[in-house]
C-alpha cells in the first residue's frame, strides 16, 4: 500500500539579498513510498536532498507538483494543503526526525521523549514508561532522565531527539541524518530502531551519509542527482 506518492515536485530559491536570484535545486522529482518500506535519498552534497524531504514535510513549498500522504482515512496533498492540515497531518500521521534537537528550557529529557504520546491521548505513566524503555534501549544513563537536555553532551540530546522522533507510531518517517554523530553502539540502536518501524509497517524516507546505516535500512536508495534542475 503506498502511503507516500511525490508527483513531479520542484524546488528553486530566490536569493533577495541577491537582486531576486534564482537558484534551481530539483526538478521532476517523483517516487512512492509503500508501507513497511525505507527509501533512501542518496547524491552529494548540495544536491537537495534536506529540500525534498522538507516539502514533504511542509516545511518548504514546492514550486510544483503534488505529495500524497495517505493517513489511513484520507489522501493529503501536503503540496496544496493549509498549514492547519499539515499540523493536523504531524500530530497523527508524519514524523521527523532531524539530526539536531530543539531543546526547550527546564523541561526534562524523559518529558521531552514522552510528549507526543502524551499529545496523542495517552496517559502520562504509559507515556513515562514508554519514554523510559526508549531511552534506555537508546544508553542515555538514568541520572540523566529528569535533567533538561541543555547542558547535555551533542550526543546525549542527540538521542534525546531520536528517542522523542522514533516513540510514536506515524505511517510516515523522515529521517535527516539520524546517526550522524552517534559511536557504534548507538548507530546499532538506531538500526534497529528503523528496522523495528519498517517491520511494523511504518513508510520510511531518509538521508543517512553513513553507507553502512544506508545498506542496513535502506530497501533503495534514490540518487537525487537524477532530478537536477536544469
Ligand atoms: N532556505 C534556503 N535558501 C536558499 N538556498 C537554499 C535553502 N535551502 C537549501 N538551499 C540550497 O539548495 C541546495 C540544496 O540544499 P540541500 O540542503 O537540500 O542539499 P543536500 O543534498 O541535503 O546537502 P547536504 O548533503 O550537504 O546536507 C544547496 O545549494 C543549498 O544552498
Amino acid at each position: 500500500m503506498t502511503v507516500l506518492d511525490v508527483q513531479d515536485i520542484a524546488k528553486s530559491f530566490t536569493l533577495h539579498l541577491r537582486g531576486g536570484l534564482t537558484l534551481p535545486v530539483v526538478a521532476g522529482v517523483s517516487f512512492e513510498v509503500a508501507a513497511g518500506e525505507c527509501v533512501a535519498l542518496g547524491g552529494p552534497s548540495g544536491a537537495g536532498k534536506s529540500s525534498i524531504l522538507k516539502m514533504i514535510y511542509g516545511n518548504y513549498r514546492t514550486d510544483a507538483g503534488r505529495i500524497l500522504i495517505d493517513d489511513g482515512a484520507a489522501v493529503i496533498d501536503v503540496a496544496s494543503a493549509s498549514p492547519r492540515e499539515i499540523l493536523a497531518l504531524r500530530a497523527t500521521t508524519l514524523g521527523y526526525v532531524s539530526q539536531f534537537l530543539r531543546v526547550i528550557p527546564r523541561v526534562a529529557a524523559l518529558d521531552i521523549v514522552a510528549e507526543p504520546l502524551r499529545a496523542r491521548g495517552i496517559d502520562t505513566t504509559e507515556a513515562n514508561a514508554r519514554a523510559s524503555a526508549m531511552l534506555k534501549r537508546l544508553n542515555l544513563p538514568e541520572r540523566l532522565w529528569h535533567l533538561p537536555p541543555a547542558t547535555f553532551s551533542g550526543g546525549e540530546q542527540q538521542r534525546v531527539n531520536i528517542a522523542r522522533g522514533f516513540i510514536a507510531d506515524t505511517r510516515l518517517l523522515l529521517l535527516d541524518e539520524p546517526t550522524a554523530s552517534l559511536d557504534g553502539a548507538n548507530r546499532d540502536a538506531v538500526i534497529g530502531l528503523i528496522r523495528d518501524k519498517r517491520a511494523a509497517g511504518t513508510a520510511l524516507v531518509g538521508i543517512f551519509h553513513d553507507d553502512e546505516v544506508r545498506d542496513a535500512v535502506a530497501d533503495r536508495t534514490l540518487d537525487v542527482r537524477a532530478f537536477a534542475a536544469a
